[in-house]
């Protein structure tokens, strides 16, 4: 039987494959193709948008999180598990078979009823528009003392003053025209006026007002205390994503071709020149070739393919059985994510709505550990309870209210890897919430803050129970603490597991461009890069990330 060629891989070779139409995917090919610079190849593994798209549809409707049929079917651990340590081991001992079986480290080999922090849902996004197509569409911005410890890291070009054009270009910011946003960018930024908030935010609002905590209209400038409206990417209620915002006005473009349902397995290199990708076409191993690879796969889905290119710590790869191309023991390391703790409460009848949007406001503030701020509070409203991971349902409440305390720049950190050379084997993903003691205790501080809010007379009077937490159990250091490191859950706000930095670090996997150390014609552009998390939700950061290294590609 013969099979015709898919057409990807009869082209003779490919000016630019990007790997991955996520939210950095989606900017850098536009930009890229935009460029009259030689034809651009995106790959994504999962399907595409449905165009037109019905307003009605779960990637449009801006009111929940897309958590099933476009995402990956990750689970995470919270924590770390030794699993990692007994591969580096086997590897220095000589190799696949050197050792014991993986897993049986720490916590690592447990196979029976694991609890839910040792298999975290992980649903990163796998639709054309990646994360940006299944998220919250908050756009905030990072501050500008992220971008100072993005320059300490090594990474000069990455400080406020050179990032901020950036935030600009890709911004349409309808609020606050002037020079410290953009107004004519791809992406939409809305805010709610204070007016139209709900019931439940006005409340909020006003309680933080009451504890001291000033209006701060736009929650995209300064880095102060405050609280004010979320900016966010939807308009009236429709979620904008990266594939609605910057690609759909380039798919016309004769130079840009995107394939979906197209799983990149691995990198092909000559020598340490990158030459290409393997990828399965809807199934079916493919060899298709390039003069440049960008990888946009995401903190998880980056590193993975790197490992499995031969692309990490020598240790493991030879663990797994992987000829290795470069030693750079920082590939899924320093994985990072903004740790949270939500108490959910049951609102009064007829104070909730589902359909009626979950985020409004939010307030960064000093949880009181020091004087730092630290934390970012706000409400998650109008949220039906099957739609939460691990909520434990016994209740029978059909909505709940939840006031989430999610730690702004937490020090804890994970990893992701492979344990298995099987192109098909799930990535191992421990997010090491918690493994700092200090990311604990600010979040017990804030934790004892967030309940003087819910405690406030407007809000306690609209809601009717609280799960878990009371007067009682807030007052004991010891079941704040044990809460806290028990119900902290991340955000999906995976990066830095590939952080960018100059050759001298070890950890670093590519410079301030971009560029793959140890290699040639390989770049990372997705928000694996980040030296840090900045202190907000890692969209908007990721766009203007790679808005900015789409320039420096074309320079
Ligand atoms: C449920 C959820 C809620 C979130 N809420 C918010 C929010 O409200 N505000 C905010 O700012 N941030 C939010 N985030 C985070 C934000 O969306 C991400 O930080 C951002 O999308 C990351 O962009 P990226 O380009 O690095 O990766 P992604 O957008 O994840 O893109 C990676 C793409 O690569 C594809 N891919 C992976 N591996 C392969 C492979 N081997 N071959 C081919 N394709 C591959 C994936 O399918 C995906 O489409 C949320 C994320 C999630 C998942």
């Amino acid at each position: 039987m013969t099979t015709t060629p898919d057409p990807v891989a009869a082209v003779r070779a490919w000016e630019y494959v990007i790997v991955g139409a996520g939210s950095a995917g989606a900017v850098t090919a536009a930009r890229l193709a935009a460029r009259d610079s030689g034809n651009v190849l995106l790959l994504e593994a999962g399907c595409d948008q449905p165009r037109p798209r019905d307003r009605a549809h779960p990637l449009a409707d801006a009111s929940r999180l897309v958590l099933a049929g476009y995402n990956w079917d990750y689970r995470a651990n919270l924590r770390t598990s030794g699993r990692l340590e007994d591969l580096l081991a086997r590897g220095r001992a000589g190799g696949p078979g050197a050792a014991g079986a993986a897993g049986t480290g720490a916590g690592g080999g447990r196979a029976a009823a694991r609890a839910l922090w040792e298999r975290f849902p992980y649903q990163l996004g796998k639709v054309v528009g990646g994360g940006s197509a299944v998220n919250g569409a908050i756009a905030l911005r990072g501050l500008p003392r992220d971008f100072a410890a993005w320059e300490a890291h090594g990474n000069p070009d990455w400080s406020w003053e050179r990032v901020l054009p950036f935030y600009k270009d890709i911004e349409n910011d309808a609020d606050f025209p002037g020079h410290l946003h953009g107004d004519s960018g791809p992406l939409p930024i809305r805010r709610t006026p204070r007016e139209k908030v709900h019931e439940l935010d006005a409340a909020f609002w006003e309680e933080c007002n009451r504890q001291g905590v000033a209006d701060l209209p736009d929650l995209n400038s300064g880095e102060e205390a405050g609280v004010g409206p979320i900016p966010g990417n939807s308009v009236d209620g429709e979620r904008v994503d990266a594939a609605t915002a910057f690609l759909a006005d380039s798919r016309g473009l004769p130079n840009l071709r995107l394939r979906t349902g197209a799983r990149v397995t691995r990198v092909l290199f000559e020598k340490n020149r990158a030459v290409g990708v393997e990828a399965e076409l809807d199934g079916r191993l493919t060899t298709i070739r390039a003069r440049h690879v960008v990888l946009s796969a995401g903190a998880v889905g980056t590193p993975v393919v790197l490992q499995r290119s031969g692309v990490g710590d020598a240790g493991l790869l030879r663990a797994l059985g992987i000829a290795p191309v470069v030693d750079l023991p920082g590939v899924g390391r320093n994985l990072v994510d903004h740790p949270s703790v939500v108490i959910w409460s049951r609102p009064a009848d007829g104070v909730c709505t589902p359909g009626l949007p979950w985020r409004q406001v939010a307030a960064r503030m000093s949880s009181g550990y020091d004087g730092e701020v630290d934390v970012q509070v706000g409400l998650l409203n109008n949220v039906e309870s099957h739609t939460v991971p691990g909520f434990v349902d016994r209740l029978g409440w059909p909505l709940v209210v939840g006031i989430s305390v999610m730690l702004m720049r937490p020090r804890s950190r994970g990893r992701v890897f492979l344990d298995s050379a099987d192109p098909h084997a799930a990535p191992v993903i421990e997010l090491g919430l918690g493994t700092d003691a200090e990311d604990v205790e600010r979040l017990c501080h804030g934790v004892r803050r967030a309940w003087s809010f819910l405690r406030s007379p407007g809000l306690a009077s609209r809601l009717t129970r609280t799960q878990f937490w009371s007067d009682r159990t807030i007052a004991s250091e010891g079941v704040v603490r044990s809460g806290v490191r028990h119900i902290m859950n991340p955000g999906w706000h995976a990066a830095g597991s590939c952080r960018m930095g100059p050759g001298t670090d070890p950890w670093a996997v590519a410079d301030q461009e971009g560029r793959v150390h140890g290699t040639e014609n390989l770049r990372i552009a997705d928000a694996s890069l980040f030296p840090a998390i900045p202190s907000a939700p890692t969209n908007l950061t990721t766009l203007m990330l790679a808005e900015k290294l789409a320039r420096s590609m074309k320079e």
